[in-house]
């Protein structure tokens, strides 16, 4: 594409100026808690704005709900080069590298695989390790001094997250391959450093940099090989064996083995290797972060918490029995439950936002005319990069939510009149008007098997445990790895964790 464009591209457009024009907007964002400078520069500029990438290229932020369904929805608008490249470093060609009709195809064989029947199916996989859990914490306070521990919940879920999907998607416990999982913890706690944000700045400049034998690579190449020898043995098993044999009850290698009725073609080996490690790394810490982030709140504001925990006390009075999956899930049977879970994905998602680029020229329709021109439209050309703004952008939008946007108000979702969901809410076509899983043909796959895992954790956390505050202030900020993480105020070069102050019910 002719460079001079880059620059000069979206006249129409104002946006704030980056400190380095070299670097440019990214490393300001990711400098700052998460989400905190979308929210800033769309209340400057509106939702629609650009902003200066590096060497001063120009990037389009589409905080508009209609033009962002519109970006997400259309297989012309691609995962951005750079990307790509990093996906392709991490997993090799998978379903997040795939476009067009062979993502379509991808998708059908995932699909079938995650479906919430399927879910349900493999739910009291993850029931019995949040039991695991709640059995090791209870232990731990037995043989405790005081009432009361300190526990890094960040570090536990995310153990707990790793082998709810390796588990049900190839009955294999991570946690326990201890080499293994301390690699996997060593990736995904890597410290937030300012060298580190200046490093990932020129990945995103220069794409081909990851085809250089560069350090940062050594551990996506190391987990590869680690968790691909897994993944590798297991789908071996399973094409000779059958997925039913051998005890290997799995969803996602079932749908693999039959993909050739879904979607045409056989899966190849290395294609099914690298789905396997794409649902693993995508599906892990999102969830354990998302749940985290719930803990955090529920540990600041214990009215809430106390609501969830009367909530399932009154159940188990009504009813005499603990609460099923299906118990859990319902929003009829737990509907404070469910508004804490959809509250939580709304204010804090966990990808701060979703990039995009334009494959072709392509006139994308807004919901607000542009404050500028006033127009409807706005013409981007092939190449253009374009960010949907997620955390701090539409899903906290208060001409969407409210004034109160912001705040953590799980009542929104269950009141009716000014303190529930205002109409604007419907102009977000993505499913429970938020994109925090994305939306489109590359929406989340994993959206009803997170939703499950959040609502099982926490319910049976909050039903044993009290959460408090253990007087450390954590901020949350967008880590390497794409997910937001907590990291101490004022502490950088630490790895994520959040410690909380952890009692039985019994005795809070
Ligand atoms: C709270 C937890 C989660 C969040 C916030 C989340 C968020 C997202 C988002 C925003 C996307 C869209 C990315 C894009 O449009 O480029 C996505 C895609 C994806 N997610 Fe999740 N996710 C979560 C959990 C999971 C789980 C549990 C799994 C696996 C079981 C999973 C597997 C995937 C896969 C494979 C894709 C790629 C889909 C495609 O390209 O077609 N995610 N996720």
């Amino acid at each position: 594409r002719p460079v001079w464009q880059a620059y000069s591209r979206l006249p129409e457009l104002s946006g704030p100026t980056p400190s380095s024009v070299v670097l440019g907007y990214r490393y300001d964002l990711h400098s700052a808690p998460a989400g905190s400078l979308f929210s800033r520069w769309r209340s400057k500029y509106g939702p629609v704005y650009r902003v200066r990438g590096p060497f001063g290229t120009t990037e389009l932020v589409m905080g508009d709900p209609k033009g962002a369904s519109h970006v997400l929805g259309t297989y012309s608008f691609i995962r951005n080069e750079s990307n790509r490249a990093l996906l392709w470093e991490l997993f090799g060609h998978s379903i997040f590298t795939a476009e067009g009709a062979f993502h379509k195809q991808q998708r059908a064989v995932l699909n079938s695989a995650f479906t919430s029947a399927n879910v349900r199916e493999v739910s009291g996989v993850i029931l019995d390790l949040a039991n695991k859990l709640r059995e090791n914490w209870e232990n731990r306070l037995g043989k405790a001094a005081s009432s009361s521990l300190i526990i890094d919940v960040s570090h536990e879920l995310q153990t707990l997250a790793i082998d709810a999907i390796s588990m049900t998607t190839f009955s294999y416990a991570i946690s326990e391959n201890a080499p293994l999982s301390s690699l996997l913890s060593k990736i995904a706690n890597v410290p937030l450093t300012k060298a580190a944000l200046v490093a990932e700045s020129f990945v995103e400049a220069f794409p081909a940099i990851w085809k250089l034998p560069i350090p940062i690579k050594q551990w996506p190449r190391m987990m590869k090989a680690e968790l691909g020898k897994i993944a590798d043995r297991v789908w071996k098993d399973s094409e000779i064996e059958g997925v039913t044999g051998g005890g290997m009850h799995s969803k996602l290698l079932e749908a693999m083995n039959n993909s050739k009725v879904l979607s045409g073609e056989p899966m190849d080996r290395d294609l099914a290797v690298a789905n396997i490690l794409a649902v693993i790394f995508a599906g892990y810490e999102t969830t354990a972060s998302a749940i985290g982030e719930c803990l955090h709140q529920l540990a600041l504001q214990s009215t809430i918490q106390n609501k969830i925990r009367q909530e399932l006390f009154s159940f188990a009075d009504a009813t005499g029995r603990d609460p099923t999956y299906d118990d859990l899930t319902s929003a009829t049977q737990m509907p404070y439950l469910d508004a804490v879970a959809r509250e939580t994905m709304r204010t804090y998602p966990i990808v701060m936002n979703v990039t995009r680029e334009a494959s072709v020229e392509e006139s994308i329709p807004l919901q607000t005319p542009l404050r500028s021109t006033g127009a409807t439209h706005i013409v981007v050309k092939p190449g253009q990069l374009i960010h949907i703004p997620i955390r701090g952008g539409i899903n906290n939008d208060p001409d969407i939510w409210g004034l109160d946007a912001d705040k953590f108000r799980p009542e929104r979702w269950l009141e009716s009149g000014k303190a529930g969901l205002p109409e604007t809410v419907k102009t977000v076509r993505a499913p429970g008007h938020i994109l925090t899983f994305g939306d489109g043909p590359k929406i989340c796959v994993g959206r009803y098997f997170a939703m499950a895992e959040f609502k099982i954790v926490i319910a049976t956390l909050v039903r044993y445990f009290h959460f408090e505050h253990a007087g450390i202030d954590y901020d949350f900020y967008r880590f390497g790895s794409n997910a937001v993480k907590p990291k101490v105020r004022g502490k950088d070069g630490l790895p994520p964790s959040l410690e909380l102050r952890v009692k039985a019910v019994s005795d809070a």
